[in-house]
């Protein structure tokens, strides 16, 4: 175990605790960019992505970059990728990396190094994970989760609206997005406050399609903000369950740049929203 030696679990739930649940998303989007009057180049997505991490890091609980954003300007890309990650711990935030990532076990070993292993320039606090090729599959990303103190989210049931054919489909256990968190709820069995296995369901869906009594896992729901879901939506999806969502807005932040005293008003007029329903 390391990470100081704290579970993932824990460690967030400190830092919800401190600083509330809000997840902010750095997206360095190419219209973003535009907006920020920056150019579409690595240099203009330093620019973007470093003054967005260390204006918003210190006041949010957990900063999640979306790494595609980053892969597309290649290696200089990813250079810059690396420096969010650092400059958002520094600033105390944890740092959930949107990557997205699942593949047979032998090669997910190798994703788990880079994500999750100890001393990579791309570790992070957590990552999200696809388990299309099995839930199993994304054994060596749990096992590297657990023994360095990490987290990972596995898409259920996601914010998109082409998601819902997939995940929604029916399997003897009931819908493929259930069976995830089912799954997800098992590997969470006993652990406190919370596990290290969390799943990712999109703040749009509608309420009642997924049973998450019991999870005792994080949830990250995105498309709170710029994907239409508001703060009203929270209570009647997650209702038991609340407390361990960490709704998630990226553009519906970040268009408020690039003047850093407009994004971190925006941060607060969020944070008190999500005050007035979580709490
Ligand atoms: O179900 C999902 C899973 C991940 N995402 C990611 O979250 C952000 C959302 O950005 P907004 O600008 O707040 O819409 C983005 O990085 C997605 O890739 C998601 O939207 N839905």
């Amino acid at each position: 175990m390391t990470a100081g030696g704290v579970p993932f679990g824990a460690r967030l739930a400190e830092a919800v605790a401190a600083r509330g649940p809000l997840c902010a998303g750095v997206d360095p989007h190419p219209g973003l960019l535009e907006a920020w009057d920056l150019p579409a180049d690595a240099g203009g997505l330093e620019k973007f992505a470093l003054t967005a991490t260390d204006t918003l890091a210190e006041h949010v609980a957990v900063l999640k970059p979306q790494s595609a954003f980053f892969e597309a300007y290649g290696a200089a890309g990813v250079a810059v990728l690396e420096r969010v990650i650092r400059h958002a711990r520094d600033a105390g935030a944890l740092v959930l990396l949107d990557v997205k990532r699942g593949d047979i076990g032998s090669t997910m070993a190798a994703y788990a190094a880079a994500y999750l292993g100890e001393g990579s320039p791309l570790a992070a606090d957590a990552v999200t994970v696809s388990p299309y090729l099995g839930f199993g599959s994304l054994e060596p990303a749990f096992a590297a989760a657990e023994a360095t103190g990490r987290g990972v989210f596995v898409l259920a049931r996601t914010s998109n609206p082409e998601g819902a054919a997939l995940q929604g489909a029916g399997t003897g256990a009931g819908t493929v997005a259930q069976s995830i968190v089912d799954a997800a709820r098992e590997r969470n069995a006993g652990a406190r406050p919370l596990g290290n296995v969390g799943v990712v369901v999109g703040a749009t869906i509608t309420p009642g399609e997924l049973r998450l009594a019991g999870l005792n896992g994080p949830i990250l729901a995105p498309g709170f903000g710029e994907q239409g879901a508001t703060a009203d939506d929270l209570k009647p999806l997650f209702g038991d369950v609340l407390a361990a969502v960490l709704p998630a807005s990226a553009r519906g932040l970040l268009k408020h740049g690039p003047d850093p005293a407009a994004l971190r008003t925006a941060v607060r007029r969020t944070q008190d929203e999500l005050r007035r329903v979580i709490g």
